[in-house]
C-alpha cells in the first residue's frame, strides 16, 4: 500500500476548516438493496459525534457525477451509497478535481463487488465508525476510452448480457437476472474475434478479454492478483467462448482458478488497445459502456477512500 503511495500521486481529502467535520452523502434509492433506514441510522451516528451531514437522494441517472464535478463541492467526506455503478459515477465526476474529498461506500447495489475488494463493513454503526477513524487507502483507478472503472472494463460475452439485462429483471431477481440474460443470449449470439495488445507487445487474440483493476470478478471470484488500491491493471483473455467453453470457464472462475484455465491468460499491463474488425459491446463497472476498439490505461491519480 505504501508503494502504490509512492508511485501514483493520491489526490488529497480537502482539508479547509469550512468543511472539516462536513459530510455529504449521495444515496441512489434505486440501487439494489437500497434501506433508507440504514442512512439514517449512519447519519444518527455521525452527528452524535460532531459531523454536519447532508443526505441527498438521487433523483436521475447521472446526479452523483454532476455533484461530484461541481466546481461547488464541499465536503470532508464524501459517502457513496449505492451500487458499484453509483461509485463509478462519483470517480467520473471527481477525475478531473484537484482535491477531492475522502470517498466512502455505505454498501448496497446488486453486486458490490467494491466493497467486498475492500472487506466494507455493512452495519450502520460499523459503517459510521470507520468514516469517523479516518483510514485512508488510495482507490487506483484504470480508463477504458477515458471513462474511469474501478472494477473492471471488458469486451465480449459478458459486456453483451450488461448490455442486454432488462432493469426491471435485475430488480426482481438480481445476480440471477446475469445468469438467465447469458444463457439467452449465449445460445445464439454470434461471437467476433477480438485483438488486444498490450504496453505495445504482439497482439493477442481472444474472444473475450477483460481488463481489471480490481482481484474480484462478478462477485466473490478472483480473477488476478493485486487489487484496487494497488496500482496497475490486469488483464485476463479467454481464448474461446463457445457456450461449452464459457460453462468450462464459469466453473474455474467459481473455482477461482480462471487464469490456471486452458486457453485462458493474466497478464499485468500499464496500456492496452482492444479491438475488432466488427464493433463489440463493451461495459465498465457493470454498466453498458460503448462499443470496441477500447484504449485502457492506468490512471496517473488515485482517490483516497475510507477503509476499516
Ligand atoms: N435516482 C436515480 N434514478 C435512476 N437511476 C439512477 C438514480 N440514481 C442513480 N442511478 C443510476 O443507477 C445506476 C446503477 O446504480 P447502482 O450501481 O447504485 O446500483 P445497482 O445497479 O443495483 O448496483 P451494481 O452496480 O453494484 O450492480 C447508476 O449507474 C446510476 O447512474
Amino acid at each position: 500500500m505504501i508503494d502504490s503511495l509512492q508511485t501514483t500521486p493520491v489526490l488529497s481529502g480537502v482539508e479547509a476548516p469550512e468543511t472539516a467535520g462536513l459530510v455529504l452523502i449521495m444515496a441512489n434509492p434505486t440501487s439494489g438493496g437500497y434501506n433508507s433506514q440504514k442512512l439514517q441510522d449512519v447519519k444518527v451516528h455521525l452527528e452524535a459525534a460532531g459531523c454536519r451531514v447532508d443526505l441527498r437522494l438521487t433523483t436521475h441517472a447521472g446526479e452523483i457525477g454532476e455533484v461530484c464535478a461541481a466546481p461547488g463541492l464541499a465536503a470532508e467526506t464524501l459517502i457513496i451509497a449505492g451500487g458499484d455503478g453509483s461509485v463509478n459515477e462519483a470517480l467520473t465526476g471527481l477525475q478531473h478535481k484537484k482535491r477531492v474529498p475522502n470517498l466512502a461506500i455505505i454498501p448496497f447495489g446488486t453486486a458490490n463487488v467494491l466493497a467486498l475488494e475492500l472487506g466494507l463493513p455493512k452495519g450502520a454503526k460499523a459503517i459510521a465508525r470507520m468514516i469517523l477513524n479516518k483510514r485512508t487507502k488510495p482507490l487506483h483507478y484504470g480508463l477504458a476510452n477515458d471513462r474511469p472503472f474501478v472494477l473492471m472494463a471488458s469486451a465480449g460475452f459478458d459486456a453483451e448480457v450488461v448490455h442486454a439485462v432488462p432493469l426491471d429483471l435485475k430488480r426482481r431477481l438480481k445476480k440471477f437476472a446475469y445468469v438467465i440474460t447469458a444463457i439467452r443470449i449465449g445460445l445464439t449470439r454470434k461471437a467476433t474475434p477480438l485483438t488486444i495488445s498490450l504496453d505495445g507487445a504482439a497482439p493477442v487474440y481472444g474472444r473475450f478479454a477483460v481488463a481489471s483493476n480490481a482481484r474480484h470478478y462478478g462477485g466473490p471470484f478472483v480473477i488476478c492478483p493485486g487489487g484496487a488500491t494497488d496500482p496497475g491493471l490486469h488483464m485476463l483473455i479467454l481464448e474461446r467462448d463457445d457456450p461449452w467453453s464459457s460453462i468450462r470457464y464459469s466453473i474455474a472462475l467459481m473455482l477461482g482458478r480462471i487464469s490456471k484455465a486452458k486457453g485462458a491468460t493474466v497478464q499485468a499491463f500499464q496500456e492496452a488497445v482492444i479491438s475488432s474488425p466488427e464493433p463489440v459491446a463493451a461495459q465498465v463497472d457493470g454498466d453498458p459502456f460503448a462499443v470496441t476498439p477500447l484504449n485502457i490505461r492506468a490512471a496517473a491519480n488515485s482517490v483516497p477512500i475510507l477503509v476499516p
